[in-house]
Protein backbone atom coordinates (compact mmCIF):
# COMPACT_ATOMS: atom_id res chain seq x y z
CA UNK A 1 0.00 0.00 0.00
CA UNK A 2 1.38 3.49 -0.98
CA UNK A 3 -1.50 5.67 -0.64
CA UNK A 4 -2.78 6.24 3.78
CA UNK A 5 -1.54 5.38 6.68
CA UNK A 6 0.68 2.38 7.63
CA UNK A 7 2.14 2.43 11.51
CA UNK A 8 3.37 0.12 14.00
CA UNK A 9 2.91 2.25 16.53
CA UNK A 10 5.02 1.45 20.06
CA UNK A 11 4.54 3.65 23.41
CA UNK A 12 6.47 2.60 26.25
CA UNK A 13 5.43 3.91 29.80
CA UNK A 14 6.40 2.93 33.15
CA UNK A 15 3.22 0.82 33.85
CA UNK A 16 1.94 0.96 30.24
CA UNK A 17 3.06 -0.21 26.53
CA UNK A 18 1.25 0.66 23.50
CA UNK A 19 1.61 -1.99 20.52
CA UNK A 20 -0.61 -1.95 17.99
CA UNK A 21 -0.31 -2.22 14.00
CA UNK A 22 -2.66 0.18 12.09
CA UNK A 23 -3.52 0.51 8.23
CA UNK A 24 -5.68 2.83 7.21
CA UNK A 25 -6.08 3.13 3.05
CA UNK A 26 -6.60 6.47 1.54
CA UNK A 27 -10.50 7.02 1.38
CA UNK A 28 -10.92 4.41 3.98
CA UNK A 29 -12.40 4.93 7.26
CA UNK A 30 -11.32 3.49 10.30
CA UNK A 31 -12.92 3.58 13.71
CA UNK A 32 -10.76 3.00 16.98
CA UNK A 33 -12.25 1.44 19.80
CA UNK A 34 -11.56 0.16 23.46
CA UNK A 35 -12.41 0.60 27.16
CA UNK A 36 -11.10 3.63 29.05
CA UNK A 37 -7.13 3.22 29.42
CA UNK A 38 -6.44 0.65 26.67
CA UNK A 39 -4.48 2.95 24.47
CA UNK A 40 -6.70 4.64 21.99
CA UNK A 41 -5.48 8.70 23.30
CA UNK A 42 -1.78 7.24 23.03
CA UNK A 43 -2.48 5.69 19.41
CA UNK A 44 -3.83 9.37 18.26
CA UNK A 45 -1.37 11.80 20.23
CA UNK A 46 1.62 9.41 18.12
CA UNK A 47 0.45 9.78 14.55
CA UNK A 48 -0.58 13.28 15.17
CA UNK A 49 3.34 14.01 16.54
CA UNK A 50 2.45 14.47 20.33
CA UNK A 51 4.05 11.93 21.20
CA UNK A 52 7.25 10.36 20.52
CA UNK A 53 7.41 6.73 19.35
CA UNK A 54 9.56 4.38 21.32
CA UNK A 55 9.83 2.05 18.26
CA UNK A 56 7.90 0.94 15.13
CA UNK A 57 7.00 3.72 12.39
CA UNK A 58 4.38 6.22 11.05
CA UNK A 59 4.10 6.47 7.25
CA UNK A 60 1.76 8.63 5.64
CA UNK A 61 1.34 8.11 1.85
CA UNK A 62 5.01 6.48 1.75
CA UNK A 63 6.80 8.64 3.86
CA UNK A 64 7.87 8.02 7.41
CA UNK A 65 6.91 10.68 9.78
CA UNK A 66 8.35 9.02 12.73
CA UNK A 67 10.59 6.13 12.58
CA UNK A 68 13.22 5.94 15.91
CA UNK A 69 15.31 3.36 14.32
CA UNK A 70 16.49 5.79 11.73
CA UNK A 71 16.05 8.83 13.98
CA UNK A 72 13.35 10.10 11.42
CA UNK A 73 10.86 12.58 12.56
CA UNK A 74 8.68 14.95 11.66
CA UNK A 75 6.76 17.64 14.30
CA UNK A 76 3.27 17.65 14.20
CA UNK A 77 2.94 21.32 12.06
CA UNK A 78 4.92 19.42 9.06
CA UNK A 79 2.53 16.36 9.11
CA UNK A 80 -0.20 16.08 6.91
CA UNK A 81 -2.44 15.48 9.40
CA UNK A 82 -5.77 17.23 10.46
CA UNK A 83 -7.06 16.82 14.29
CA UNK A 84 -10.70 17.35 15.78
CA UNK A 85 -10.49 17.00 19.27
CA UNK A 86 -13.66 16.09 21.41
CA UNK A 87 -13.76 19.49 22.77
CA UNK A 88 -12.88 21.34 19.67
CA UNK A 89 -10.20 23.14 21.06
CA UNK A 90 -10.35 26.36 18.55
CA UNK A 91 -8.56 29.12 18.95
CA UNK A 92 -10.89 31.35 21.37
CA UNK A 93 -9.40 34.54 20.28
CA UNK A 94 -9.86 34.00 16.57
CA UNK A 95 -13.29 34.32 14.45
CA UNK A 96 -14.52 30.93 12.62
CA UNK A 97 -13.33 32.23 9.51
CA UNK A 98 -10.22 32.93 10.90
CA UNK A 99 -9.75 29.72 12.64
CA UNK A 100 -10.32 27.62 9.12
CA UNK A 101 -8.16 29.86 7.05
CA UNK A 102 -5.02 29.19 9.87
CA UNK A 103 -3.90 25.88 8.40
CA UNK A 104 -3.81 27.03 4.45
CA UNK A 105 -2.31 30.67 5.65
CA UNK A 106 0.50 27.96 7.08
CA UNK A 107 0.43 25.97 4.23
CA UNK A 108 1.81 28.76 2.65
CA UNK A 109 -1.55 30.37 0.48
CA UNK A 110 -1.97 33.94 1.25
CA UNK A 111 -4.09 35.76 3.32
CA UNK A 112 -6.88 36.32 0.93
CA UNK A 113 -7.24 32.90 -0.76
CA UNK A 114 -6.56 31.50 2.39
CA UNK A 115 -9.79 33.16 3.68
CA UNK A 116 -11.75 32.11 0.34
CA UNK A 117 -11.03 28.47 1.22
CA UNK A 118 -12.26 29.35 4.87
CA UNK A 119 -15.69 30.94 3.86
CA UNK A 120 -15.98 28.24 1.59
CA UNK A 121 -15.32 25.58 4.10
CA UNK A 122 -17.94 27.27 6.17
CA UNK A 123 -20.67 27.31 3.87
CA UNK A 124 -20.49 23.67 3.30
CA UNK A 125 -20.58 22.67 7.03
CA UNK A 126 -23.76 25.54 6.97
CA UNK A 127 -21.76 27.76 8.87
CA UNK A 128 -21.47 30.69 6.17
CA UNK A 129 -23.96 33.10 8.28
CA UNK A 130 -21.26 32.96 11.15
CA UNK A 131 -18.27 33.40 9.58
CA UNK A 132 -17.12 36.34 12.20
CA UNK A 133 -18.32 34.61 15.53
CA UNK A 134 -15.96 33.97 18.21
CA UNK A 135 -15.71 30.43 19.25
CA UNK A 136 -17.42 31.57 22.62
CA UNK A 137 -20.23 32.95 20.51
CA UNK A 138 -20.83 29.80 19.12
CA UNK A 139 -22.91 26.35 20.67
CA UNK A 140 -20.93 22.97 21.00
CA UNK A 141 -22.25 21.76 17.73
CA UNK A 142 -21.44 24.40 15.71
CA UNK A 143 -17.90 25.05 17.33
CA UNK A 144 -17.53 21.27 16.41
CA UNK A 145 -18.59 22.25 12.54
CA UNK A 146 -15.83 24.55 11.97
CA UNK A 147 -13.38 21.88 14.00
CA UNK A 148 -14.40 19.74 11.23
CA UNK A 149 -14.13 22.79 8.64
CA UNK A 150 -10.39 23.56 9.90
CA UNK A 151 -9.83 20.14 10.10
CA UNK A 152 -10.28 19.53 6.27
CA UNK A 153 -9.62 22.54 5.05
CA UNK A 154 -5.68 21.92 4.77
CA UNK A 155 -6.16 18.61 2.66
CA UNK A 156 -4.95 16.57 5.27
CA UNK A 157 -3.63 13.18 3.78
CA UNK A 158 -4.61 11.63 7.55
CA UNK A 159 -7.56 13.07 9.39
CA UNK A 160 -7.65 12.25 13.33
CA UNK A 161 -11.07 12.23 14.62
CA UNK A 162 -10.94 11.85 18.55
CA UNK A 163 -14.68 11.21 20.08
CA UNK A 164 -15.89 14.06 17.46
CA UNK A 165 -19.79 13.54 18.85
CA UNK A 166 -18.88 13.29 22.92
CA UNK A 167 -19.22 16.63 24.01
CA UNK A 168 -22.88 17.07 22.36
CA UNK A 169 -26.63 16.58 23.34
CA UNK A 170 -28.47 13.46 21.81
CA UNK A 171 -30.11 15.68 19.20
CA UNK A 172 -26.94 17.31 17.91
CA UNK A 173 -25.47 14.38 17.91
CA UNK A 174 -27.46 13.03 15.21
CA UNK A 175 -27.18 16.13 13.06
CA UNK A 176 -23.59 16.25 13.09
CA UNK A 177 -23.20 12.29 12.79
CA UNK A 178 -25.06 12.57 9.63
CA UNK A 179 -23.03 15.47 8.10
CA UNK A 180 -19.39 14.07 9.42
CA UNK A 181 -20.55 10.42 7.45
CA UNK A 182 -20.92 13.19 4.41
CA UNK A 183 -17.98 14.92 4.79
CA UNK A 184 -15.95 11.83 5.50
CA UNK A 185 -17.11 10.40 1.94
CA UNK A 186 -16.31 13.00 0.37
CA UNK A 187 -12.92 13.13 1.75
CA UNK A 188 -9.83 11.47 -0.34
CA UNK A 189 -7.19 10.83 2.54
CA UNK A 190 -7.63 8.33 5.25
CA UNK A 191 -9.45 8.54 8.54
CA UNK A 192 -9.27 7.24 11.76
CA UNK A 193 -12.13 7.81 14.02
CA UNK A 194 -11.97 7.24 18.27
CA UNK A 195 -14.81 6.80 19.75
CA UNK A 196 -16.59 5.20 23.08
CA UNK A 197 -19.62 5.11 20.76
CA UNK A 198 -20.35 1.73 18.72
CA UNK A 199 -22.63 3.78 16.98
CA UNK A 200 -20.68 6.20 15.29
CA UNK A 201 -18.26 3.54 14.68
CA UNK A 202 -20.83 1.50 12.98
CA UNK A 203 -22.71 4.56 10.75
CA UNK A 204 -18.87 6.11 9.91
CA UNK A 205 -16.46 3.98 9.66
CA UNK A 206 -15.78 0.99 7.07
CA UNK A 207 -13.56 -0.95 9.67
CA UNK A 208 -13.32 -1.50 13.17
CA UNK A 209 -10.26 -1.70 15.23
CA UNK A 210 -10.35 -2.60 19.02
CA UNK A 211 -8.05 -2.41 21.69
CA UNK A 212 -7.53 -3.62 24.84
CA UNK A 213 -4.18 -2.90 27.28
CA UNK A 214 -2.79 -1.26 24.26
CA UNK A 215 -2.80 -4.00 21.77
CA UNK A 216 -5.52 -4.88 18.77
CA UNK A 217 -7.53 -7.88 20.21
CA UNK A 218 -10.70 -7.67 17.44
CA UNK A 219 -10.53 -6.07 13.68
CA UNK A 220 -13.00 -6.61 10.45
CA UNK A 221 -15.69 -4.72 8.79
CA UNK A 222 -18.47 -4.23 10.99
CA UNK A 223 -20.72 -7.67 10.37
CA UNK A 224 -18.11 -9.29 11.09
CA UNK A 225 -16.89 -7.93 14.57
CA UNK A 226 -20.61 -6.99 15.20
CA UNK A 227 -21.39 -10.88 14.97
CA UNK A 228 -18.28 -12.54 16.13
CA UNK A 229 -17.08 -10.44 19.30
CA UNK A 230 -13.87 -12.49 21.00
CA UNK A 231 -13.49 -10.16 23.66
CA UNK A 232 -16.37 -9.40 26.89
CA UNK A 233 -15.38 -5.57 25.40
CA UNK A 234 -16.44 -6.04 22.52
CA UNK A 235 -19.80 -8.36 23.53
CA UNK A 236 -20.63 -5.56 26.05
CA UNK A 237 -20.83 -3.02 22.70
CA UNK A 238 -22.29 -5.04 20.34
CA UNK A 239 -24.81 -6.15 23.06
CA UNK A 240 -24.71 -10.26 22.88
CA UNK A 241 -23.42 -12.53 25.54
CA UNK A 242 -20.68 -14.52 25.00
CA UNK A 243 -18.85 -17.49 26.29
CA UNK A 244 -16.09 -20.07 25.42
CA UNK A 245 -16.47 -23.71 25.56
CA UNK A 246 -15.44 -26.52 24.18
CA UNK A 247 -17.98 -27.79 21.02
CA UNK A 248 -18.54 -31.17 19.38
CA UNK A 249 -21.08 -30.95 16.54
CA UNK A 250 -24.28 -29.66 17.59
CA UNK A 251 -23.37 -29.54 21.59
CA UNK A 252 -21.15 -26.65 23.06
CA UNK A 253 -20.02 -27.49 26.96
CA UNK A 254 -19.52 -24.24 28.12
CA UNK A 255 -16.40 -24.17 30.67
CA UNK A 256 -19.06 -24.63 34.18
CA UNK A 257 -19.95 -27.69 32.84
CA UNK A 258 -23.55 -26.72 31.34
CA UNK A 259 -23.83 -28.20 27.67
CA UNK A 260 -25.97 -25.73 25.00
CA UNK A 261 -27.27 -27.53 22.31
CA UNK A 262 -27.03 -25.11 19.16
CA UNK A 263 -28.16 -24.54 15.50
CA UNK A 264 -24.81 -24.24 14.45
CA UNK A 265 -21.96 -26.74 14.20
CA UNK A 266 -19.05 -26.10 15.78
CA UNK A 267 -15.76 -28.07 16.66
CA UNK A 268 -12.90 -27.50 19.59
CA UNK A 269 -12.62 -24.33 21.34
CA UNK A 270 -15.08 -22.01 20.37
CA UNK A 271 -17.23 -19.11 21.43
CA UNK A 272 -20.97 -18.69 21.76
CA UNK A 273 -22.76 -15.54 21.26
CA UNK A 274 -26.31 -14.85 21.86
CA UNK A 275 -28.75 -11.81 21.87
CA UNK A 276 -30.62 -10.56 25.22
CA UNK A 277 -33.43 -10.94 23.34
CA UNK A 278 -33.05 -14.84 22.52
CA UNK A 279 -32.88 -15.49 26.40
CA UNK A 280 -36.38 -16.22 27.79
CA UNK A 281 -37.20 -16.24 31.70
CA UNK A 282 -39.70 -18.51 33.53
CA UNK A 283 -40.49 -18.46 36.96
CA UNK A 284 -40.48 -22.17 37.17
CA UNK A 285 -38.40 -24.70 35.66
CA UNK A 286 -39.72 -25.37 32.03
CA UNK A 287 -41.46 -28.46 30.75
CA UNK A 288 -39.20 -31.80 30.43
CA UNK A 289 -37.74 -31.67 27.00
CA UNK A 290 -36.98 -27.98 26.82
CA UNK A 291 -32.99 -27.93 25.96
CA UNK A 292 -30.93 -24.97 26.78
CA UNK A 293 -32.74 -24.33 30.30
CA UNK A 294 -30.31 -23.19 33.63
CA UNK A 295 -31.16 -22.20 37.27
CA UNK A 296 -30.47 -18.40 37.89
CA UNK A 297 -30.67 -15.36 40.08
CA UNK A 298 -31.52 -11.81 39.53
CA UNK A 299 -28.25 -9.83 39.43
CA UNK A 300 -30.00 -6.34 38.63
CA UNK A 301 -32.45 -5.10 36.19
CA UNK A 302 -32.45 -2.05 33.96
CA UNK A 303 -34.29 -0.41 31.48
CA UNK A 304 -33.56 -0.97 28.12
CA UNK A 305 -35.40 0.84 24.98
CA UNK A 306 -39.12 -0.73 25.75
CA UNK A 307 -37.88 -3.95 27.59
CA UNK A 308 -35.98 -4.42 31.14
CA UNK A 309 -32.45 -5.73 30.75
CA UNK A 310 -32.02 -8.51 33.29
CA UNK A 311 -28.96 -9.65 34.58
CA UNK A 312 -28.69 -13.10 35.65
CA UNK A 313 -25.82 -14.83 37.63
CA UNK A 314 -25.89 -18.32 38.41
CA UNK A 315 -24.17 -21.18 36.47
CA UNK A 316 -23.82 -18.94 32.82
CA UNK A 317 -24.26 -15.24 33.92
CA UNK A 318 -25.82 -13.60 31.02
CA UNK A 319 -28.40 -10.89 30.10
CA UNK A 320 -32.19 -11.14 29.30
CA UNK A 321 -33.96 -9.01 27.50
CA UNK A 322 -37.86 -8.98 28.91
CA UNK A 323 -40.88 -7.10 27.45
CA UNK A 324 -43.04 -4.90 30.40
CA UNK A 325 -45.77 -7.52 29.57
CA UNK A 326 -43.97 -10.30 31.24
CA UNK A 327 -42.07 -8.94 33.90
CA UNK A 328 -45.06 -8.45 35.84
CA UNK A 329 -45.41 -12.67 36.32
CA UNK A 330 -42.03 -12.95 37.28
CA UNK A 331 -40.90 -10.80 40.12
CA UNK A 332 -37.60 -9.40 39.42
CA UNK A 333 -36.26 -8.31 41.85
CA UNK A 334 -32.49 -8.81 42.68
CA UNK A 335 -31.71 -12.47 44.73
CA UNK A 336 -34.86 -13.73 43.34
CA UNK A 337 -34.62 -17.23 41.41
CA UNK A 338 -35.75 -17.55 38.10
CA UNK A 339 -35.50 -20.10 34.85
CA UNK A 340 -33.57 -18.88 31.86
CA UNK A 341 -33.39 -20.80 28.31
CA UNK A 342 -32.35 -19.82 24.88
CA UNK A 343 -33.27 -21.32 21.81
CA UNK A 344 -30.41 -23.54 19.95
CA UNK A 345 -31.10 -21.22 16.47
CA UNK A 346 -30.20 -18.27 18.64
CA UNK A 347 -27.14 -19.30 19.26
CA UNK A 348 -23.81 -18.70 16.99
CA UNK A 349 -20.84 -20.75 17.08
CA UNK A 350 -17.77 -19.63 15.90
CA UNK A 351 -13.75 -20.91 16.57
CA UNK A 352 -12.23 -19.44 19.83
CA UNK A 353 -8.80 -19.45 17.78
CA UNK A 354 -7.64 -16.77 15.49
CA UNK A 355 -7.89 -18.19 11.78
N1 LIG B 1 0.71 11.62 29.84
C1 LIG B 1 0.68 10.41 30.38
N2 LIG B 1 1.64 10.01 31.22
C2 LIG B 1 1.63 8.78 31.78
N3 LIG B 1 0.68 7.86 31.53
C3 LIG B 1 -0.31 8.21 30.71
C4 LIG B 1 -0.38 9.49 30.08
N4 LIG B 1 -1.49 9.54 29.31
C5 LIG B 1 -2.09 8.35 29.44
N5 LIG B 1 -1.40 7.55 30.26
C6 LIG B 1 -1.71 6.15 30.61
O1 LIG B 1 -1.56 5.39 29.40
C7 LIG B 1 -2.59 4.44 29.29
C8 LIG B 1 -3.39 4.66 28.00
O2 LIG B 1 -4.11 5.89 28.11
P1 LIG B 1 -4.94 6.50 26.90
O3 LIG B 1 -5.33 7.89 27.31
O4 LIG B 1 -4.18 6.36 25.64
O5 LIG B 1 -6.20 5.54 26.86
P2 LIG B 1 -7.61 5.76 26.11
O6 LIG B 1 -7.92 4.45 25.46
O7 LIG B 1 -7.55 6.95 25.23
O8 LIG B 1 -8.58 6.00 27.34
P3 LIG B 1 -9.94 6.88 27.42
O9 LIG B 1 -10.96 6.11 26.67
O10 LIG B 1 -10.19 6.88 28.89
O11 LIG B 1 -9.64 8.23 26.86
C9 LIG B 1 -3.43 4.55 30.54
O12 LIG B 1 -2.95 3.58 31.45
C10 LIG B 1 -3.14 5.94 31.04
O13 LIG B 1 -3.29 6.00 32.45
Amino acid sequence: MTGGLAAHLVVERVDFRLDVRLRVAAGEVVALLGPNGSGKTTALRALAGLQPLTAGHVTLDGRDLDRPATRSWTPPERRRVGVVFQDHLLFPHLSAVENVAFGPRRQGLDRRAARALARDWLDRVGLADHAARRPRQLSGGQAQRVAVARALAVGPALLLLDEPLAALDARTRLDIRAELQRHLAAHCGAVLLVTHDPLDALVLADRLVVVEAGRVVQEGDATTVTARPRTDYVARLVGLNLHRGHATGHRVRLSDGLVLATADRGDGDSFVAFPPSAVALHPDRPGEGRCNTWAATVAGVERHGDNLRVRLDGVLPVAADVPPVDAAGLRLSTGQPVWAAVEPTAIRVYPAAVT
